[in-house]
């Protein structure tokens, strides 16, 4: 392991290092920043939570100089609290050396945005949709551009933004470096590579697992009827400092995080539904620790890092293996370790073995917890609360030592102080809480070897098995409002449906709703209709509207 200081960096980024607390390099830095420091133009890979963003942040920010007064980097994300999580970290990065980073993102005032920018930022990290949006109002200008890096670039093109990419890194200086983050390396992301980079250095740490080794992997084979009462036991019986619940759909995530909280959890939802506002809102509060659970759709499974998450629950199984390894991935970050359960439902056991089969990592079965144990988890807790409180971590006791006096005088103290425990513990677990129930996960045959995410596309795609179940119309009904439908038919794969079998077959069930991810951007303001040929393109829809 190198430390940071052996990369000959400069002494006002050592020390931003330093107090963001990183000692040594993982793996990934450690190989990435000596070369991207040259310049050279880079594709990385390497697992979840090890610190991919301080891989390419580090080189990037060392070539700018504080004087400038043009932006010359862009960091590329797919989400909007990607987005805003990294220009923190890049932010934290360049506090001494002062330089100016500015996050821009669909959904947040398109105003605030031009004040921050009238500022000078030398960097930019956004989200594709929105930037084009400011480039096209001539509001942001990337002539001068040295440095670009698409984080989640596989994940980027999943989600429809091929083409928006394409024009960014057409207005981008040909003399520059470009570095590429993807999980996978499928066909697309290939000639993407092609057709944007330069003689690209590949740095790549995969180990024989995919997932995390840190992360404690286990399922808890349960009925969909079943799955909310297991929830509570769950979270009961292992009592998460912060957990991540995925759900999903949107309506999903809204009824476990409202069930959740009626039964007395410090619980929110996240999905692409919500304001901005929104999202951020329950994002700070996830961060802040003001709630424990956080209930998300895959707009949370990309990258999102805050630290704490002891557990990922996998409400319901996720479609792709590719994305379970993601979830999980919120987890165990960072050398820390963490705990990941799935609820599996006896009919999608065969998809679970596929999951496992592609990650190339049992999963443990577990029971049910029983009511016993979730009482004794919750107890445990309470007790943990009730003895800091007595070892003076909640402050003085005295005002409350006459009355314990007084009712110990009158009461038998074993009785009493059950009677303090209930109520502290705070039990509800009568409140009555129905979901309404999903289709199981069918498990589908998977394409090329190499590319864990191939399958997918020919097969259904996100949500495609539940476009007969009628259920999520509603939303979709929303989406359509607010979209205007203007690209409503991406029929044709993407890139004409290469061997990987394109993007098109796969997504095309819910494309036929109609629902173009300019629904969001409709909302949002994400993008102006103009700045795209309509429906005559052969993008695909974009992920968000796949119900998350
Ligand atoms: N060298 C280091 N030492 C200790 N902690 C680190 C180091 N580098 C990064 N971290 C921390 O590790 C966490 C994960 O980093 P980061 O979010 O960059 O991971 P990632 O590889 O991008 O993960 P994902 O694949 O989920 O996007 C962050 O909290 C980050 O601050
Ligand atoms: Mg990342």
């Amino acid at each position: 392991m190198k430390t940071f200081a052996e990369f000959g960096l400069e002494p006002k980024v050592l020390q931003a290092i330093t107090e963001l607390g990183f000692e040594e390099a993982t793996p990934i830095q450690e190989q990435a920043i000596p070369i991207a420091l040259t310049g050279s133009d880079l594709i990385g890979q390497a697992q979840t939570g090890t610190g991919k963003t301080a891989a390419f942040g580090i080189p990037l920010i060392s070539k700018i100089a504080r004087e400038e007064e043009k932006i010359l980097a862009l960091v590329m994300t797919p989400t909007r609290e990607l987005a805003i999580q990294v220009a923190e970290e890049i932010g934290k990065l360049t506090r001494f050396k002062g330089l100016r980073s500015l996050a821009i993102y669909g959904g947040q005032d398109i105003g605030r945005q031009i004040r921050g920018l009238k500022k000078k930022p030398q960097i930019i990290i956004g989200t594709p949709g929105r930037l084009l949006d400011h480039i096209n109002r001539k509001t942001i200008r990337l002539d001068d551009v040295q440095t670009i890096v698409l984080d989640e670039a596989d994940e980027m093109l999943d989600m429809g933004f091929m083409e928006d990419i394409q024009s960014i890194l057409k207005l981008v200086p040909e003399e520059r470096q470009t570095m590429l983050f993807s999980a996978t390396m499928p066909p697309n992301i290939q000639r993407l590579a092609q057709q944007f980079l330069k003689n690209p250095q590949h740095v790549s740490v995969i180990p024989k697992q995919i997932s995390a080794p840190l992360i404690d992997q286990a399922y808890i084979e349960v009925p969909e009827r079943q799955k909310f009462e297991a929830l509570s036991r769950l979270i009961d019986m292992e009592s998460p400092d912060l957990a991540i619940v995925f759900g999903r759909t949107k309506r999903r995530v809204d009824e476990l995080a409202e069930g959740l909280q009626k039964r007395g959890y410090s619980a929110d939802g996240l999905h692409g539904d919500l304001s901005q506002n929104q999202r951020d809102a329950v994002m700070r509060k996830f961060r802040d620790g003001s709630i424990d659970v956080l209930v998300a759709t895959d707009v949370a499974a990309r990258g999102l890092d805050v630290s704490g998450v002891t557990h990922v629950i996998n409400f319901d199984l996720p479609q792709d293996p590719e994305s379970y390894v993601h979830r999980i991935g919120r987890t165990g970050r960072a050398g820390k370790e963490g705990t990941a359960w799935s609820f599996v439902t006896p009919r999608e056991m065969d998809h679970l073995h596929l999951i496992e089969r592609v990650t190339r990592h049992r999963i443990t079965r577990k029971p049910l917890p029983t009511m016993a144990e979730a009482i004794e988890g919750k107890q445990r807790i309470t007790a943990e609360r009730l003895l800091a409180m007595v070892e003076g971590e909640g402050g003085e006791l005295n005002e409350y030592k006459g009355i314990a006096i007084q009712l110990l005088e009158q009461y038998d103290s074993v009785q009493l102080l059950s009677a303090a425990m209930k109520l502290l513990t705070g039990d509800n677990k009568d409140a009555q809480v129905e979901l309404t129930p999903e289709d199981p996960i069918r498990a589908k045959r998977r394409g090329g070897k190499n590319d864990i995410r191939s399958g997918r596309k020919p097969n259904g795609g996100y949500g495609g098995n539940r476009t007969g179940s009628g259920s999520g119309g509603g939303y979709r009904g929303n989406r359509d409002n607010a979209s205007g439908g203007s690209r409503g038919g991406y029929s044709s794969g993407y890139g004409g449906g290469s061997g990987s079998g394109g993007y098109g077959g796969g997504y095309k069930g819910n494309r036929d709703s109609g629902t173009g991810r300019d629904g969001a951007a409709g909302r949002s303001g994400e993008r102006k209709p103009s700045t795209r040929p309509s429906s005559t393109s052969t993008r695909p829809a974009k992920r968000e509207d796949y119900d998350i």
